[in-house]
């Protein structure tokens, strides 16, 4: 459940003073979400996202996150567009925390994503991308690939309790992945945790994008490589080449992949499954049980990493050069 910070009806009732969105008909707090506390708000102008703030989030970073929502949803893109305060400010303090209000987004993630869901996907994250272009502010990825061993270093010693000889896996997939992380490949704005529970769907339709905590600039197809990873397995575990197509003909149909980009997948998918498998190894190793912070099973991307590395070709996920063409 992820709401970490109680807010009074006073304090709310006061922090809502500067804004022009009527009275307070009731708020309540959101289960889904590992990071932050959201609230649902409703108040007599609409229906609005609460959100603040948690300790994993770098408060310096949120100008950036703000600002690209705003970007992107004044551009054409469906996301949550932060509400400004009559003193122009989105960014406000409520109950110790950094709190924004957001706009609703009618929809539900797709629990069990169709290819039509992977190719809506796939185009609009290549939106994404082509209007992020104009975006002018810049943030670093945090867990960018030379992140990834200092990051398996941190956790505790006991990473093979996870699964036997996993300590040894990581270790020679970190040293492959960093001897062939491609270079100069395009680079721009990415959302860089583009899973399926922060894309909503409505009658079928993709009608927004959510949760831009993770967005920085890094190259542009290793977000395709994350949400390929994300969106594209079975519960089995097994890669689904018909939405993996979907997917990558859907980016394609609005921004074709470069030669160099298609090339690099398969190491960008590898590299995609490593960030996943070690951001969740950590948390299943230091977040204590009964904490509120939901552990996800590190194992998932272990098998996503395992397959990955069996793959040569882009073919193999479903590229083809005429994709999105058709
Ligand atoms: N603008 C919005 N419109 C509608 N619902 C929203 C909006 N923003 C957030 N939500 C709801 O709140 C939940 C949590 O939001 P979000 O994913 O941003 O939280 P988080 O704590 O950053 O989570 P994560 O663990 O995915 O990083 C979403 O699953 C969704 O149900
Ligand atoms: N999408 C991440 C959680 C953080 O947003 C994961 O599934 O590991």
């Amino acid at each position: 459940m992820a709401v970490y910070t109680d807010v009074g009806e006073a304090e709310l009732v006061e922090f809502l003073s500067g804004y022009d969105l009527g009275q307070v008909l009731s708020y309540k707090g959101i289960a889904e979400g590992v990071e932050n506390s959201n609230f649902l708000l409703r108040t007599s102008a609409d229906t609005f996202i609460l959100t603040l703030y948690e300790k994993r989030v770098d408060r310096n970073d949120l100008p950036f996150f703000l600002g690209l929502m705003q970007y992107l949803a004044e551009h054409g893109l469906s996301c949550p567009l932060p509400v400004q305060r009559r003193d122009g400010e989105a960014l406000g303090e409520l109950a110790g925390r950094p709190g924004a209000i957001f706009t609703f987004l009618e929809g539900m993630g797709a629990r069990r994503p169709s290819p039509a869901n992977c190719r809506a996907v796939g185009a609009a994250m290549a939106r994404l991308h082509e209007i992020g272009r104009g975006f002018s502010m810049h943030r670093a990825n945090g867990l960018a690939m030379t992140a990834w061993r200092p990051l398996f270093r941190s956790c505790p010693d006991r990473v093979d309790e996870v699964e036997a000889g996993l300590s040894a896996e990581i270790e020679a997939e970190l040293c492959e992945i960093e001897a062939s992380w491609p270079q100069g490949l395009p680079s721009g704005v990415i959302h860089a945790d583009l899973f399926t529970d922060n894309v909503f769907f409505l009658n079928g339709e993709l009608s927004g994008i959510i949760d831009f905590y993770f967005a920085c600039n890094d190259l542009l197809a290793y977000d395709i490589a994350i949400t390929l990873t994300a969106w594209c397995f079975e519960a089995d575990g097994s890669f689904n080449m018909t939405k993996g197509a979907a997917l990558l003909n859907g980016y394609q149909s609005v921004r074709p992949m470069t030669e160099a980009e298609v090339e690099a997948l398969p190491i960008l998918c590898r590299g995609a499954a490593m960030r996943f498998l070690l951001t969740r190894l950590y948390d299943w190793l230091t977040v204590p049980d009964g904490s509120f912070v939901m552990k996800k099973d590190p194992r998932e991307y272990l098998r996503k990493l395992r397959f990955h590395r069996s793959v040569t070709r882009a073919g193999e996920y479903g590229y083809s050069p005429s994709g999105g063409r058709a």
